[in-house]
Formats: structure tokens, sequence, C-alpha cells
């Protein structure tokens, strides 16, 4: 279980996230969206224990960050530029297991690289692959690490929709035989609903919680999803909360300033 209690992250005379608390069960994939600067990354980054809190405490399973970190217990995808340009995909999805201090092991890396459909490209190298297939290796190698949470920082910022929306649908399905706990980070509120068992809402400077929605999709999400009432209900209903919450942040700031 992941655990955040009171958690504040300042930057000098920046707050970027304030008080926040927040539990993710075991197994719960989460998506977190918000506007630009409203502190995702933050907080996604200070749940990985790559940003110490200013006050407050994370614990995964019971642990500070640095520690499940140093288990191998948490693996990241952040939004490009993380594969060696000079390995071949095979070699990327296996190298952070072998820096883990453990064995890699070559059929589980291809089979990873067979499920986000790359079968044919394992040794292929980065350079000659598109986004879409740069951040699938990065995916394979997050799961061939065997971490059991993986904190993912809008690993499909860069795509374009079709391939987002694939990916999406791939993800999901790893995610519903694996059972990992998933952090997602998004702009996107229909990749965010789509995706989530839990959709938070994050809004404000300095970000808070705005609001948590319980996902309710049929399973397994496939793209017929995207078109039912349901997906577009619930997109919706996040889409009004964030708009509330930004226009209530807006007039306050107005009030602060006159
Ligand atoms: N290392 C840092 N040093 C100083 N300020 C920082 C640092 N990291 C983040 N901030 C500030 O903290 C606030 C939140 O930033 P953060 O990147 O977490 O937001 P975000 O919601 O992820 O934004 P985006 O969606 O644009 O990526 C911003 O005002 C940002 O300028």
């Amino acid at each position: 279980m992941i655990d955040l209690a009171d958690v504040t992250v300042r930057f000098d005379d920046i707050t970027a996230i304030e008080d926040v608390d927040l539990r993710i069960d075991d197994g719960e994939f989460v998506t977190v969206v918000g506007p630009s600067g409203c502190g995702k990354t933050t907080l996604l980054r200070t749940i990985g224990g790559l940003q110490t809190p200013t006050t407050g405490r994370v614990r995964i399973d019971g642990k500070p960050p640095a520690a499940a970190q140093a288990g191998a217990d948490l693996g990241f995808v952040f939004q490009r530029h993380t594969l060696f340009q000079w390995k071949t995909a095979l070699e990327n999805v296996t190298f952070l297991r072998r820096l883990a201090g453990e064995e890699p092991d070559e059929a589980d890396a291809r089979a990873l690289l067979e499920t986000m459909g790359l079968g044919g490209f394992a040794d292929a190298r980065p350079a000659a692959l598109s986004g879409g297939m740069r951040q699938r290796v990065a995916i394979a190698r997050a799961l061939h690490l065997g971490a059991d949470v993986l904190l993912m920082d809008e690993p499909f910022g860069e795509l374009d929709e079709i391939t987002r929306d694939e990916l999406g649908v791939e993800i999901r399905d790893v995610w519903r035989r694996e059972r990992k706990t998933v952090v997602f980070v998004t702009h996107s509120v229909p990749e965010a609903v789509f995706l989530a068992d839990r959709c938070l809402v994050v809004c404000g400077r300095p970000g808070r919680i705005e609001a948590a929605y319980e996902i309710d999709l049929p399973e397994p999400r496939d793209a017929d999803v995207f078109g039912s009432r349901a997906f577009q209900e619930q997109v919706a209903t996040v889409r009004r909360t964030l708009h509330e919450a930004h226009d209530r942040d807006r007039e306050r700031d107005r009030g602060r300033d006159r």
C-alpha cells in the first residue's frame, strides 16, 4: 500500500503540493489528472522517493520510498528520453534488472516485448523506433524489473491520439493480468478516466486533491469503451470538476490581487 500523510513539498518560495493525504491499495490503478503546474509530477516523484517531502510522510508497504527503490519495488516510466540509445530494445528491457543486481530473464523480456507489440524489434536500437514504440519498450522494461509499483509520468504525452488510445488499451490489459499498483499522471481527462480504477483530480497552486472518482467501466476495457455513454459521462464529470476548481481558484486569486 502507498500511504501519504500530510505531505507538503516546497521549492524555495513555491509550494508545489500542500497537505496531501492519500492511500493507494495494492493492485489499484490510480490516475492523476490536472492542469499544468498543479504539482502532479512533484506528487509522483515524492511517492517514488525522487523528491523528499518538506513535511509529512510517505510509506510504500510501510517502508520509506528509498528502501522500496533499493529493493526494486518501484518501476518508473517517464515521458521521454529514457532509453539507452546504444542498447537494443531487448538490452534496454533487461538492463535495469541487471543494475538492480538481479538476473535478467531474456525469455521474459522477449515475451514482454511481444506483448507490447514489438516482437520483431528486439534487436532494434531506439533511433530506429517510433516514439510510441520507444514508450512500449520503456513500459516493458518497467514490467521486466518486476516492481510491484509502477509510477508513470505522462508516458504517452508525446504521442498522437490514436497511438495513445492504443497504448491505453494495452496498458490496462497488461494491468488486468499483472495487477501491479499503478500511479499514472496525465493531462488528458479521457486517458485518466479510461485507465483508472480511481481518478484523482489535482488542482490549484499549491496543488491539492480536489476530488477522487471511482471509475466504473466494463472490463476488459477495449476501444469500444471510448464511444460508450458511461465513459463519456465520467469524462464530463471529471472535466466539470476541473473547470469549477479552476474558476474558483481564479476568483480567489483575483480577490487576493484587489
Ligand atoms: N525542482 C524544482 N525546483 C523549483 N520549482 C519546482 C521544481 N519542480 C517543480 N517546481 C514547481 O512546482 C510546481 C509544480 O510543478 P510540477 O512539475 O509538479 O507540476 P505538474 O502538474 O506536473 O506540471 P506539468 O503538467 O506542466 O508537468 C510548479 O510551480 C513548478 O514550477
